[in-house]
């Protein structure tokens, strides 16, 4: 099973973002997602070569934010596809059955219908406002949290989801009420000054819970 914290890459240069994801990587994060956005397709390629090797030596797990053709070009571990990306169905069709694909949900039937198109994990949110995303879609907090998994449980909907957007270790606490028990994080990481300890902190949360 996927590890509970996934670790959204920043940075505006190859150089910013390849210093972030080693330093989560050193810090004990064993899944990254790589997302740069508005780059040339050499940037990106070049910065997904890297990541992949880095990533082959933490022995984490790599997948890429959008781009399909780059994570089967790089044999990245998968890649994570928004509601206006390329549609689910297609990216399976395209990457095969191995690959990890991620969806975003920003509902419950985002995510019956992501579900339904075959993908691996969802990416539900936004929790909270962050300044790492333009344009969110509407705000869930706790509330909208809640009420998702009292649908998902009720209709015995089974898929690992991932709570996404402006997440603080403070958070995770009252979403895990709320049945959440994983979290897809990158501001909270990237600005930490001790990532090691809240690295260490963020998973002792996420893994108290019997449920995997
Ligand atoms: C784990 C996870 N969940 C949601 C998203 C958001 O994807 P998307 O809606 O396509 O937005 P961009 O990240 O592409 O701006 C994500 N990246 N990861
Ligand atoms: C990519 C994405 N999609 C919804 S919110 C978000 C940003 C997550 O980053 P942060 O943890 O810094 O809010
Ligand atoms: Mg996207």
């Amino acid at each position: 099973m996927y590890p509970k914290l996934q670790y959204i890459s920043q940075g505006k240069t190859i150089e910013e973002q390849l210093y972030n994801i080693h330093q989560a990587l050193d810090a004990g994060c064993e899944w990254i997602q790589m997302r740069f956005k508005n780059q040339t397709e050499k940037n990106t390629f070049a910065l997904a070569e890297s990541v992949k090797f880095l990533c082959e030596e933490y022995l984490a797990h790599f997948i890429i934010n959008d781009d399909v053709y780059l994570a089967q070009q790089i044999a990245a571990d998968g890649v994570h596809l928004g509601l206006t990306d390329m549609k689910i169905t297609e990216a399976r069709t395209f990457l095969g059955t191995t690959k990890i694909i991620g969806a975003t949900a920003n509902t419950f039937e985002d995510i019956v219908f992501q579900t339904q198109n075959g993908c691996d994990y969802i990416g539900l949110g936004p929790f909270q406002f962050t300044e790492t995303k333009e344009k969110l879609s509407p705000i869930l907090g706790i509330e909208g949290y809640a009420y998702i998994f009292n649908k998902l449980k009720a209709e015995d909907i089974q898929i690992p989801i991932y709570a996404i957007g402006g997440i603080t270790l403070e958070n995770i606490e009252s979403l895990i009420t709320t049945g959440v028990h994983r979290v897809a994080v990158s501001g909270m990481i990237t600005k930490s000054s001790q990532k090691e300890k809240l690295i260490q902190q963020l998973n002792e949360k996420l893994y108290a819970n019997i449920i995997v």
